[in-house]
Formats: structure tokens, C-alpha cells, sequence
């Protein structure tokens, strides 16, 4: 993974976790440094709370990336979609990860700690930190994702 000076935001909720621990020590040894909003013990909480955490960092510039993890990853991928600045895409593999930075531009991923292991998760998020946005045909579509720009042809 390539270091640079503006965090990486990373959220989960209790299911998420120990997912979240392994994530974030990958990013640090990287040399990422690392934005980490919670929860930080395993009491039970609300994943939306975490899922709008990361992306008001995100949409706030506090992050150049968020990462945000749950039981299945779904809830907090829509909690963080709330905000209109956001692009979470739920990734359960490299390729999902590849493509939605290349067609989507997506300020943030998803991981379900339910769903997919670690070694997954890994390589799915230094894909995702990796990848470019391909621009192209792909930079109307994502512009028409601006709540200013949902209209239909
Ligand atoms: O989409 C929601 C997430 O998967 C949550 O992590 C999940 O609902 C938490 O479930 P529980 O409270 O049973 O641990």
C-alpha cells in the first residue's frame, strides 16, 4: 500500500470489530496513517452511528479514504451512502474492489465480517487504496451520483 499524509478513516460497529483491528494494523504498517472513529470494546452498538462518522471525515476532507465494517457490511454501507458526498461500494472480493474505484470513484469500502475473511478483506482494501479512478465514460455517470445531478434522461 502507498503511505500518504491524509488518513485513512476507519468505523465499525461491534460485529465488525475484530475485522476493523486487523484492517487498521495493515494500514499502519503500511504506513497509513489511520483515522480511527470506533467502537473501540465489544459492547454492542448502532452501526449507523459509525457508518456517519466515517463519512463526515470523508466528506469533510479529515480522510482521504473511509473503510467501514459490520456484521455484513449492508447497514453501514448505507449508513456511510447517507451522505451525499459518499460512494461506499460493499466489496466482498479484489475485483469488486478494483472495479468500483475504476468506474465509481468510491470514497469508501465496505467489508462484512461475516461474510468474508480477513486475508480477503486485506487484499481487497490495498486493491481498493491502489486503483485509480479511470475517468472517461465512467466521470458523467459518477457526477449524475451528485444529488444535483440524479435527474433521468
Ligand atoms: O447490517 C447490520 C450489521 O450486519 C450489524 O453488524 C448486525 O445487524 C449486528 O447484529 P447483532 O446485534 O446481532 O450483533
Amino acid at each position: 500500500m502507498k503511505a500518504a499524509e491524509t488518513p485513512i478513516a476507519i468505523g465499525a460497529d461491534h460485529a465488525g470489530l475484530p475485522l476493523k483491528a486487523v484492517l487498521r494494523a495493515a494500514l499502519e504498517e503500511a504506513g497509513h496513517p489511520v483515522l480511527d472513529l470506533g467502537t473501540h470494546g465489544p459492547e454492542s452498538v448502532d452501526y449507523p452511528d459509525f457508518g456517519r462518522a466515517v463519512a463526515e471525515a470523508v466528506a469533510g476532507g479529515q480522510a482521504r479514504f473511509g473503510v467501514v465494517v459490520c456484521g455484513t457490511g449492508i447497514g453501514i454501507s448505507i449508513a456511510a451512502n447517507r451522505n451525499p458526498a459518499i460512494r461506499c461500494a460493499l466489496v466482498h472480493d479484489v475485483t469488486g474492489a478494483r472495479l468500483t474505484r475504476e468506474h465509481n470513484d468510491a470514497n469508501v469500502v465496505a467489508f462484512g465480517a461475516r461474510m468474508i475473511g480477513p486475508e480477503v478483506a486485506l487484499d481487497a482494501l490495498r486493491t481498493f487504496l491502489a486503483t485509480p479512478f479511470a475517468g472517461g465514460r465512467h466521470a458523467p455517470r459518477v457526477a449524475k451520483l451528485s444529488p444535483d445531478r440524479n435527474e433521468t434522461p
